[in-house]
């Protein structure tokens, strides 16, 4: 019989900020996300992060909480339980990191007869910090403890049609009637040295100007490709004109170069130059979480604001919309029904 596991980041079990450490040491521990050899990511999570981004990173999550838990746990839970309504096949949810884990998500499709299972990484573009880190692990867990098991992972769909049909429906639901000046595509950052590394021809990406629009193998494990073409098809579906919208990067960490140019100095930039009001759209999420209900929608407010901006909209996530929900199913269901490679690819 064939499932389904949805599978997002995770969020620690609490705010106390002895539950975010354990997180964060989990999550920033992972060689895909930190890629420097063990001693010295040791060092500098062990050594220097964890000792003192708990305590901040609890406030943050403080801020955001719900009664019910972590935002992007619980919306996640609701979306995957929209889609359950509509398919026949088992769908769990995981998390990579944190309590809800990929063995327990696929042992729970195990115990309801499950032997072939569809991934679903709820990140629309790939990254070698949530994508492949995902495949890995879960590889890794079919070799350990569920040898019987055909897995395949659903690639990342940046660019398919029914996703950019509702993201861009979301959003124009959200812009109507608002006369904003600019609109930010806020995506999450990366070190640029992520993407050299999976640039598959070793020469294509130079993170410039060129590199992202012109025509490369590459492309299919280039993360900053994939948002740029995420905007592209969004700006044509909505007629957004051109000068009126612009790509950023958020939530960097560490003193690597990251992707440019950082969100943070995007809205301030723009509030100093006299714009008063801007919008955010945050496409490399589908559930809002603490870098969108806190770091854009609280901070980025924040220094709008100082900067002298007026209004600042922020576009929710696709979180458990309708449409949302039913283009996944549609998903599932072509890859119930053929091959998923010829399905989905
Ligand atoms: C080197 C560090 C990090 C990389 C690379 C990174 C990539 C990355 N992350 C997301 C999605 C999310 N990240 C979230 C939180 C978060 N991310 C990092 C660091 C890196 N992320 C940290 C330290 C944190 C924790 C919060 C903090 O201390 O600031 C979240 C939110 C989780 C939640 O519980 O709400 C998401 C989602 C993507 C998509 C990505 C690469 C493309
Ligand atoms: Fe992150
Ligand atoms: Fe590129």
């Amino acid at each position: 019989m064939k499932g389904v596991l949805l599978v997002n980041l995770g969020s620690p079990d609490s705010t106390d900020p002895k539950d975010v450490k354990k997180y964060l040491d989990e999550f920033l521990m992972d060689p895909r996300v930190i890629d420097v050899p063990f001693w010295l990511r040791s060092f500098i999570v062990r050594g220097i992060i964890l000792n003192t981004r708990p305590k901040k990173s609890a406030e943050a999550y403080q801020k955001i909480w719900w009664d019910e838990g972590s935002p992007l746990i619980v919306l996640s839970e609701r979306l995957q339980k929209k889609i359950q309504n509509k398919t026949t096949v088992p769908v769990a949810l995981a998390m990579r990191y944190g309590s809800m884990t990929l063995k327990k998500g696929l042992q729970e499709l195990v115990d309801q007869g499950v032997d072939e299972v569809l991934t679903i990484p709820l990140y629309p573009q790939f990254a070698m910090a949530t994508t492949e880190t995902i495949d890995v692990k879960v590889e890794e867990l079919k070799n350990e403890f569920f040898p019987q098991l055909k897995i395949t992972s659903l690639p990342a769909f940046y660019n398919k049609p029914e996703y950019i049909e509702v993201l861009a429906k979301s959003m124009a639901e959200k812009l109507e009637g608002l006369d904003y000046e600019h609109l930010i595509f806020s995506y999450h950052g990366v070190p640029e040295r992520h993407i050299y590394k999976r640039d598959i021809t070793k020469s294509h990406c130079k993170i410039d100007g060129s590199c992202c629009v012109t025509e490369s193998p590459a492309h299919q494990f280039c993360y900053r490709h994939q948002c740029f073409k995420t905007t592209e098809l969004v700006a044509a579906k909505l007629n957004l004109k051109p000068g009126t919208y612009s790509n950023a990067f958020q939530s960097r960490l560490g003193f690597d170069p990251w992707l440019k140019p950082p969100t943070d100095r995007t809205i301030e930039r723009l509030g100093l130059e006299g714009i008063k009001k801007i919008a955010i759209v945050t496409p490399a999420f589908v559930s809002d979480c603490l870098e969108t209900l806190e770091e854009i929608a609280m901070e980025g407010e924040e220094i709008f604001h100082e900067a002298g901006g007026k209004e600042f909209t922020v576009i929710p996530c696709l979180n458990d919309r309708d449409d949302w929900a039913e283009v996944l199913t549609g998903w599932i269901d072509q890859w119930r029904i053929v091959d998923t490679k010829t399905a989905i690819a």
